[in-house]
């Protein structure tokens, strides 16, 4: 028999559980379905742990910069206490106790096992049926998507899951995809030790963003000695006694470990959205800006394909619960996504880049300014590299994209989020006095270069 209740979650990543939390909160009676981890990937695979490795990773570097600057160092890496951290810090041992009693604790009701949607209010899991009054939330994610190159489903190749859970180093790893997870890790092993090559099959890493922003990260990457190919093309993949073989090229790398990065998939069709009228076979669930994507269905998070992000799956998030309850959120806006990759130097973007500007047909004007020869970077010295690039509407006098790499280029990227964001006057953003002498004052260099 159907339990009747308000509102039923389906996965519990960063959106969906502060959503449900938040409707629980309020009075309503709340199902919050996983299959998994409540708090889906960024606590238990993605963004925490992989930012504790990198922080990690980064202070390695930092000691290395000594010389040159302020003396010698002996800096003798050790993986344990990263390894310890994700485990006891970040994750719990992978254990989402807290997580499930921090939402039933505000009146919610739990269910571990897989959502299927049945019907246009009804979902099913763990043998037992909903039917919701109000609402359906779909925050399910996505899994690592792995290319068909021959041989690769053959062999125990690691996703960005078992990368987190690491508790050795690989004495080498190669990395498929110089995407944002593929960088990250990347740069973080290496710091620790580890051989890295990173095969990209695009013209260059970091595809989507800048191709300043690739270009400047293959530099670094070379200085640090990961060897990056771009362009790259698997012939197949063999793994025998611990040893991965790729054909490349013509020519075979090898390596005690290989990491698939190579962007993220989901199953709608398995989710059952074809019981609420949706297409099984698209991609993404299209949400209207309150995040329906059917009368009395939401969808919020990486499956909406607004952005693989935990800041979009919050902002959705708290948007489908405002609705629900009945507010009026304000509708959903994506011109000043800001996303931040998470390398040294940081990769900040927001908004369009210029190829996306001037595809949009816009009047387009470009500002570049080289981050190391300004009065902060010059200073910074060893670890300056980076630059701010703008992108302005010339029609509408304001920014529609701008992108900020540099040591603190994630940091940097809010004076420009805010920028493109409110759509502030370029002339207003020029009248502005930049504190000296901050990485931030680069942003000034570069809207005099507007051309
Ligand atoms: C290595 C890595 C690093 C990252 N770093 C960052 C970062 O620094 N900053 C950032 O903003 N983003 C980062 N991301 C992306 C970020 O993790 C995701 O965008 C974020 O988790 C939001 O995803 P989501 O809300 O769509 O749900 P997810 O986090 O994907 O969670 C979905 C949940 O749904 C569950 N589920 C799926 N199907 C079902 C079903 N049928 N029934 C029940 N449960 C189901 C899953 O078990 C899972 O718990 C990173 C990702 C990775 C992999
Ligand atoms: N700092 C952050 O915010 C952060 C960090 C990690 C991940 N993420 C999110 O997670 C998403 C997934 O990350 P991702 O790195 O897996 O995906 P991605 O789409 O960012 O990068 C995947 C890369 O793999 C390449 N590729 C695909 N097939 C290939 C093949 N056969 N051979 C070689 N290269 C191939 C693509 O060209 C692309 O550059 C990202 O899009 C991002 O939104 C965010």
């Amino acid at each position: 028999m159907a339990e009747i209740v308000d509102v039923v979650v389906i996965g519990m990543g960063p959106g969906g559980e502060a959503a449900a939390g938040e409707l629980a909160e309020a009075g309503l009676s709340v199902v919050g379905i996983d299959a998994r981890l409540v708090g889906g990937e960024c606590p238990y695979y993605g963004c925490i742990p992989s930012k504790m490795m990198i922080r990690a990773g980064n202070s390695l570097a930092e000691g290395h910069r000594i010389r040159g600057l302020a003396g010698d160092a002996d800096i003798r890496p050790d993986w344990a206490p990263v390894a310890e951290r994700i485990r006891t810090e970040a994750t719990d041992n992978w254990d989402d106790t807290v997580a499930v009693e921090r939402f039933t604790g505000k009146g919610g009701q739990f269910v571990r096992g897989r959502g299927t949607i049945t019907g246009p209010r009804t979902v099913t899991a763990a043998g037992r049926e909903f039917t919701v009054r109000r609402a359906i939330v779909i925050n399910t994610g996505t899994e690592p998507a792995v290319p068909p190159i021959p041989g690769l489903a053959d062999v125990p190749y690691w996703t960005n899951r078992e990368a987190i859970a690491a508790t050795e180093i690989p004495e080498s790893l190669i990395v498929i995809g110089g995407g944002a997870i593929g960088a990250e890790l990347a740069q973080a092993f290496a710091r620790f030790g580890t051989r890295v090559t990173v095969l990209e099959a695009a013209p260059s890493l970091l595809p989507p963003e800048e191709p300043e922003a690739g270009k400047l990260l293959a530099e670094v990457f070379d200085e640090e000695g990961i060897d990056v190919q771009i362009g790259a093309r698997i012939e197949n993949v063999h793994y025998s006694e611990g040893t991965f073989a790729l054909n490349v090229g013509g020519s075979t790398l090898t390596a005690s470990r290989l990491l698939v990065a190579t962007g993220r998939t989901t199953n709608l069709g398995a989710l059952g959205v074809a019981a609420l009228g949706l297409d099984p076979a698209a991609r993404f669930l299209t949400p209207d800006t309150h995040m329906r994507v059917a009368d009395g269905v939401y969808a919020i998070g990486d499956i909406t394909g607004k952005g693989a992000f935990t800041h979009i799956s919050m902002y959705q998030g708290a948007i489908a619960a405002a609705h629900i309850l009945g507010r009026e959120p304000e509708p959903a806006q994506y011109h000043a996504v800001p996303r931040v990759t998470f390398t040294d130097p940081e990769i900040g973007s927001v908004g369009l880049s210029e190829a996306q500007a001037r595809e949009e047909g816009l009047n387009v004007r470009v500002g570049f300014t080289d981050l190391a020869t300004s009065a902060r970077g010059w200073l910074h010295k060893s670890g300056n590299q980076g630059f701010i690039k703008l992108v302005e509407d010339a029609d509408r006098g304001v920014l529609v994209g701008a992108a900020s790499a540099g040591p603190t280029g994630g940091e940097v990227l809010s004076a420009l989020t805010l920028a493109v964001h409110a759509r502030i006057p370029v002339g207003t953003l020029r009248r502005m006095i930049y504190a000296y002498p901050t990485f931030h004052r680069a942003i000034e260099d570069a809207l005099n270069r507007l051309e």
